[in-house]
């Protein structure tokens, strides 16, 4: 390994992973706010996992809380992160560039589109429009899909390496944000929108008031 590999790979780290988990959490709490009964059960489950840290101030406290077997424990939470990232895919197209494969030339490019197949019948159901975290779980445990199905992360060899960190970054977040404040969207009556990118960012971003819990 050298210093030009070394930077090559941090670099496409921060590029990969920096705007796809941000993007993801903007929409993760939009639909939160749109879904308020989705949004109450995420606030419990963080709330039996913090539960040993009840004050909001203590934030060494609520650091420790956040260790592996809690992130673990948290279905309802990946089932919601899950959901937000079919719907919403932080990568809603992806091109494969082909070497030779029958009926396709080398050189020649295939794009998928992971925003219309996280919302297609034939792939999701009837109900594929809606955000329903709960089909994500059985009997309260997350059900991971097949990533040929759940094609936001890509799926085969380019596969994404840093879904699992994404998940627990996320995860992290969404507790810290959670605990400590509630949200509200700064003006209700906005028109949320996507931007039309290689990521898939709200339009204009999302701006909220964070007002500080004094109990969660
Ligand atoms: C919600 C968060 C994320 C989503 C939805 C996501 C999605 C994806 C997708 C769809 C690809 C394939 C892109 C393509 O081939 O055109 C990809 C590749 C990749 N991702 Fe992620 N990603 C996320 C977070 C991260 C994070 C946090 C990291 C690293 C810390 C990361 C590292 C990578 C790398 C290195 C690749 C290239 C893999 C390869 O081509 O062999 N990703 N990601």
């Amino acid at each position: 390994m050298n210093d030009k590999y070394l930077r090559d790979i941090i670099l496409s780290f921060m590029i990969a992973g920096k705007d796809t988990s941000a993007a993801s959490l903007s929409w993760f709490l939009y639909m939160l706010f749109i879904n308020p009964l989705v949004l109450e059960k995420v606030v419990q489950e963080i709330r039996d996992v913090t539960s040993s840290h009840e004050k909001t101030t203590d934030v060494d406290g609520s650091v420790e809380s956040i260790n592996e077997e809690a992130l673990d424990q948290m279905h309802y939470l990946h089932a919601a992160l899950s959901e937000t990232l079919r719907l919403y895919p932080s990568v809603p197209v992806i091109v494969m560039t082909f070497f030779q494969m029958a009926r396709v030339n080398k050189g020649d490019n295939i794009y998928y589109i992971a925003y219309a197949m996280g919302r297609m019948t034939y792939i999701w159901g009837q109900d594929a429009e809606e955000f329903k975290p709960e089909r994500w779980l059985k009997d309260g445990v997350f059900q991971p899909e097949s990533p040929f199905k759940f094609i936001s992360f890509h799926a085969g060899p380019r596969t994404c390496l840093g879904k699992d960190f994404a998940y627990r970054q996320m995860k992290i977040v969404s507790i810290a944000l959670f605990h400590f404040f509630r949200f509200k969207m700064a003006d209700e009556m906005c028109n949320v929108r996507y931007k039309r990118m290689l990521t898939l960012h709200i339009k204009g971003g999302l701006h909220l008031c964070a007002i500080p819990r004094t109990h969660i």
